[in-house]
């Protein structure tokens, strides 16, 4: 289904299973001390999964989690499909359609308490895909490479303007060959204005 080009089942384990169990404790850490709650019964959506990643893996390690795998490809949402059937999970569902029109369907929309995203796109573009989706008082954050500064700088303004502020940058705990990882961590604390986002396939071709 060319879900990934990682076929040997060791580097699967690293580049891929490691790699999104890594963004837990950044979640739960920041959870605990930005949103005054109990990190039982997050409600979390994964934007842009692919093969599942980090949401399914989120899924199968947090299971008082509620998890949505939201993926704009058709026979990728068939895979997740096909495993959630074989693991029998029941805390995950999956979502076929585009962040952007998603993040305006009032059945989405500042519904989840966290979103996440990896390897989608450039942050000030997924700010615009994943923030109107977090609920107010909840977190987005952005599994990245090693130096994310200069993203987060690039993407200041358009996460604020979505309702948010970056909290901070945490250093993930992960033995991947990728070398170091950044979880970005955004907390939304307004509405997204009713404008954003914007129609599908326009916050990539005219980034905030
Ligand atoms: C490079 S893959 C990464 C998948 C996975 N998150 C990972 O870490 O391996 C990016 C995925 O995001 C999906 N995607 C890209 N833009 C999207 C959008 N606007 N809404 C929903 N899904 C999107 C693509 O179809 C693709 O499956």
């Amino acid at each position: 289904m060319n879900l990934t080009a990682v076929t040997e089942v060791n580097e699967v384990m690293e580049r891929h299973i490691e790699d999104s169990l890594a963004i837990i404790p950044p979640i739960t850490n920041s959870y605990i001390s930005h949103c005054n709650n109990s990190t039982k019964n997050i409600n979390l959506v994964d934007v842009g999964s692919g093969a599942g990643l980090p949401g399914l893996i989120l899924a199968i390690a947090c299971p008082d989690w509620k998890v949505t795998l939201l993926e704009s490809m058709n026979k990728r949402c068939v895979f997740l499909e096909h495993a959630i059937g074989l693991t029998g999970l029941s805390n995950v569902k999956v979502v076929r359609g585009r962040a952007e029109s998603l993040g305006q369907d009032l059945r989405f929309r500042e519904k989840f308490d966290v979103a996440v995203a990896r390897a989608v796109s450039e942050m000030r573009i997924l700010a615009e895909y994943c923030l109107p989706l977090v609920r107010v008082g909840g977190l987005f954050v952005a599994a990245k490479g090693h130096d994310p500064q200069a993203e987060v700088r690039n993407a200041e303004r358009a996460i604020q303007m979505m309702g948010a502020a970056v909290l901070q940058l945490c250093s993930v705990e992960s033995h991947s060959p990728y070398g170091q990882r950044t979880a970005i961590i955004c907390l939304k604390d307004h509405p997204t204005p009713r404008k954003y986002p914007r129609e599908p396939g326009t916050p990539a071709k005219a980034p905030l």
